[in-house]
């Protein structure tokens, strides 16, 4: 099993709509990723729109099916539709995306910073899952590393877990022991997490620096949805060497 990289394009578009015309092109920019060895396009459509938009979404979709690749869509499903936003169960209904990522963001909230508790609104939850697996999605459910109640996404319908990963980036930046608890707590949430019947994805805040430790660590990460690091390192390096090197470093973490 070798951990798939999906590419996260948010940041394009933050830099396309900074000055609100096409350029840089996100689905030009995908295309490289993926003509680069990327195994998958990842998006946040958020309902603010602050970067991904649902015309991003509707192009992106034909360009994952020409390369035979999974395109992964979060966002959170108890967000309503706005102008703009037609809600994330329309999106996914349009393009029928291989694998829907929910995730409890709020508009107020700069990037994610936390998974679902799965103490509440179990029931709803519940339905959201059975909406996108109707479409024949995927689901995978962000969830903080720690939790002990993650084999509840089971239970919920979920397929997988996406390991919120912003606090092990934190963590691994300090060195020392601070950055191998958060690698043991990581991995016993995943085990956890596994023990239930759940796959493991893995992201945010990931990057060449502490990718390899987290594989190294977690058993059997099936996915990992990098962006931010990913397209802040292509600005230096270019995106086709940048996917490159996240691919060798997946590989090499596997040995
Ligand atoms: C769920 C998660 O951690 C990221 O996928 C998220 O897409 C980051 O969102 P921004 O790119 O808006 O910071
Ligand atoms: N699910 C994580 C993701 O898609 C990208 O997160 P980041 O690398 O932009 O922090």
């Amino acid at each position: 099993m070798t951990t798939q990289l999906s590419v996260n394009v948010n940041k394009i578009a933050v830099l396309r709509n900074s000055r609100g015309g096409a350029l840089p092109d996100v689905v030009a920019a995908a295309r490289c990723c993926l003509q680069a060895g990327a195994n998958g396009i990842t998006v946040h459509p958020r309902p603010d729109a602050r970067h991904i938009r649902a015309d991003d979404v509707y192009a992106l979709a034909p360009l994952c099916a020409e390369f035979g690749v999974e395109f992964n869509i979060e966002g959170n499903p108890f967000a309503p539709p706005r102008s703009g936003y037609p809600g994330l169960l329309a999106l996914c209904a349009e393009v029928r995306p291989a694998q829907v990522t929910l995730v409890p963001d709020s508009d107020g909230q700069l990037t994610s910073d936390h998974g679902f508790s799965f103490e509440s609104d179990l029931d709803a939850l519940a339905a959201h899952i059975a909406a996108f697996k109707a479409l024949g999605a995927r689901v995978s459910v962000f969830a903080n590393v720690g939790n002990p109640r993650v084999a509840r996404a089971k239970d919920l319908g979920a397929d997988r877990i996406e390991l919120y990963t912003g606090p092990y980036a934190e963590a691994f930046s300090k060195g020392g022991a601070e950055r191998q608890v958060a690698l043991t707590a990581a991995a016993e949430t995943a085990i956890l997490a596994q023990s239930a019947g759940l796959g493991i994805n893995a992201g945010h805040d990931l990057d060449q620096a502490n990718l390899p430790a987290f594989l190294k660590s977690v058993p059997d990460v099936l996915e990992v949805s990098i962006g931010h690091a990913l397209i802040s390192e292509a600005l230096y390096d270019g995106l086709e060497t940048t996917v490159k090197n996240y691919l060798s470093a997946i590989k090499k973490a596997a040995c």
